[in-house]
């Protein structure tokens, strides 16, 4: 993702200052016209999420990857100056990493503060139980520490991603990071778990070669069938099993909840009990 097609990204980047972003209730700010249907639903389901997860006492924040999170990094410094001084900020990969040191945030790591407040995260795909497919970017090594370090998980991401069971809108498969010299092996070890279209994932545009994780890792893209997406857990931990896997891009039952922006301007937010809410003016 560059900073172009992502207007909160383009924001952080190109602006010494924080962006200014007035304190107005979220749903009057999304009547916005200058993005997209799609940027809107992520900066809504990003500013709501942060006004509902991200308190004053907060003090250690996981920051997640992918082109949602510009979002919640932009209303996480409309909090303010004041509140954000006292706060660290850990990031899952380079991405967030910069967003964080853009945004004149402070930087932390997962090394120094083990146990976290809150994460906010993406995801490109949650299930009806808030199981996620994870690793589009390939950073979910690190976005599952930062997620199991956390006392609250929360996930973000527009209507597209919610779904009832995984595998049916994201089709690329399980992404699957593995240690470099044994993705060949692991690749048939894959296919043998029933995958038969496993493959290694490759760098797009200027870069010959597999794409090559912030940890020096590479990545395989696992698509199951329906059938094994029926039970992701168990899916989870075939997979894990296998010598050379360094993690999976499936994250079952972590999430406290997910926020959905909708395209008519509604929020969907699905809760770890079952519950589910929808409306375009949810209570803070
Ligand atoms: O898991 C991730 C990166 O490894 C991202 O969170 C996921 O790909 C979602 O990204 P986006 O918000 O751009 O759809």
């Amino acid at each position: 993702m560059t900073s172009g097609s992502n207007p909160a990204l383009a924001a952080l980047a190109l602006s010494p200052d924080p962006p200014a972003v007035p304190a107005k209730p979220v749903i009057t700010q999304v009547l916005d016209t200058t993005l997209s249907v799609i940027e809107k639903s992520k900066r809504l389901a990003a500013w709501t999420a942060v006004d509902h997860h991200i308190r004053p006492e907060h003090k250690i924040i996981g920051i997640g990857s992918g082109s949602t999170v510009p979002y919640v990094v932009e209303r996480i410094v409309a909090q303010g100056e004041q509140v954000n001084r006292d706060r660290v900020f850990l990031p899952t990969g380079f991405q967030s990493k910069e967003l964080i040191v853009r945004a004149n945030l402070r930087l932390g790591d997962v090394d120094q503060y083990p146990n976290i407040d809150v994460t906010i995260d993406g995801a490109d795909e949650v299930d009806h139980e808030l199981n996620c497919i994870k690793g589009g970017g390939a950073c979910h090594l690190r976005e599952k520490v930062l997620a199991e370090a956390a006392d609250t998980w929360i996930v973000v991401a527009d209507y597209r991603k919610n779904s009832q069971t995984l595998g049916t809108t994201y089709r690329s498969g399980v992404p699957i990071e593995v240690a470099p010299f044994a993705y060949a092996k692991l690749l048939q070890n894959v296919r043998r778990l029933g995958s038969a279209d496993a493959a290694l994932r490759m760098a797009q545009g200027g870069k010959a070669g597999p794409v090559v994780t912030d940890n020096g890792n590479f990545v395989i893209d696992a698509p199951f069938d329906a059938d094994a997406f029926a039970d992701p857990h168990s899916l989870l931990a075939r997979i894990k099993l296998l010598t050379g896997v360094v993690e999976v891009g499936l994250f079952c039952k972590m999430a406290r909840a997910a926020y959905f922006g909708n395209a008519d301007g509604s929020v969907t937010i699905k809760w770890d009990d079952g519950k589910i809410e929808k409306g375009s003016s949810l209570p803070t």
